[in-house]
């Protein structure tokens, strides 16, 4: 009998969210520079006769555990082109919110993708998982790489990043999800509205800021709060008006930076310390405004085998 393979992969945030205009396709081309944060989930493939899903968490409910989850598909696709049966059983330890902006789904997609990998000896090579991360979703190869990298195209194409140190971070989850297709049609609706149109005509082409760059180069907190922004918040905070509560609360309490996490709604606080994390983490409980606070430090690596 196999022995069960866990793989075990982060959460990311977004310092930089550069959309473009719509492309034909439905995607926008994206300046997208992900950050590799410490919530974690992990997936553990086990031998069995079936496909099977179980997931467990305070988020479970809201995970789909039919042929839809991400890692089941990510399972299946591995399985499709090595031309055998997708025969494992799945389970997913939860601790990254769910439809919170934070690659969750991603995460378990890459994660499964790692984890049957091993179980089943396909020997697929880095170019090959990441390919089939990039068919699954434009955040998947980001959840394998990990660390900071830049994102364009529609997030997929994946260039690693430097960085000089480690950042603190508070996340303030949300009471329910967003979808994030809903999401980036709100940025559009928006554009139109504002007659600046929406389309890669009418929008400039996403480019990544050098002020940005230079400030994850030097690890400089500072310098980094100055620089993060967020096409898609004005987004998020039109389809959920309340997260500017969560956001100000934050920002009130000493956050060096505050903004939504990709397409929302968990919200992001840079800190200087680790003390001062504590503290924004401490006023974001009081405000009632989320929740859930969570405190936690990046860059952390990729997808990883535990115990490898
Ligand atoms: C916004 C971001 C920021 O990193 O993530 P989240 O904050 O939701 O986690 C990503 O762009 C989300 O990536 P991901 O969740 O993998 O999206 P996909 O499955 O590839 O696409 C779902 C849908 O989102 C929209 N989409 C996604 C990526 C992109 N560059 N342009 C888009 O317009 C499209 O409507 C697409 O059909
Ligand atoms: N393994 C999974 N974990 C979470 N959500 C999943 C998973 N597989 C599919 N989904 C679907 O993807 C949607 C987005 O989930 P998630 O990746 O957590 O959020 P986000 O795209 O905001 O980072 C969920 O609402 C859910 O329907």
């Amino acid at each position: 009998m196999t022995r069960p393979v866990t793989a075990r992969v982060p959460a990311k945030v977004n310092v930089q969210l550069a959309v473009g205009g719509l492309r034909p396709d439905g995607f926008h081309d994206l300046a997208n520079v992900f950050l590799a944060v410490g919530l974690h989930d992990e997936v553990t493939a086990t031998p069995a006769d079936s496909l099977r899903l179980t997931v467990e968490g305070a988020d479970a409910g809201q995970v789909p555990l039919d042929r839809t989850n991400l890692a089941a598909r990510a399972a299946s696709a591995l399985a499709e082109r090595h031309g055998i049966a997708p025969d494992v059983h799945l389970h997913i330890a939860k601790d990254i919110p769910v439809a919170g902006g934070m690659a969750g789904g991603s995460a378990d997609a890459a994660g499964a993708l790692l984890a049957c990998d091993a179980l089943w000896g396909t020997k697929a090579t880095r170019a090959e998982l990441l390919e089939i991360c990039a068919d699954l979703g434009s955040d998947i190869p980001f959840s394998l790489v990990g660390g900071v990298a830049l994102g364009r195209g529609r997030g997929e194409l994946l260039t690693p990043l430097e960085t000089g140190g480690t950042f603190h971070w508070v996340f303030a989850v949300a009471d329910g999800g967003l979808s994030t297709p809903a999401v980036y049609r709100e940025c559009d609706r928006l554009r139109e509205a504002s007659g600046a149109g929406a389309s890669a005509a009418d929008v400039p082409e996403p480019e990544p800021s050098e002020a940005l760059l230079d400030a994850l180069r030097t690890g400089d907190a500072t310098a980094l709060a100055a620089a993060v922004s967020n096409d898609l918040q004005p987004a998020a905070l039109s389809l959920r008006p309340a997260l500017a509560d969560t956001l100000r609360a934050g920002a009130d309490a000493g956050a060096l930076a505050s903004l939504v996490s990709g397409s929302g709604p968990t919200c992001a606080f840079l800190a200087k310390d680790t003390e001062a994390a504590q503290a924004v983490a401490g006023a974001l409980t009081a405000s009632g405004t989320c929740r859930t606070v969570r405190i936690t430090s990046g860059p952390v690596p990729g997808a990883r085998l535990v115990g490898a």
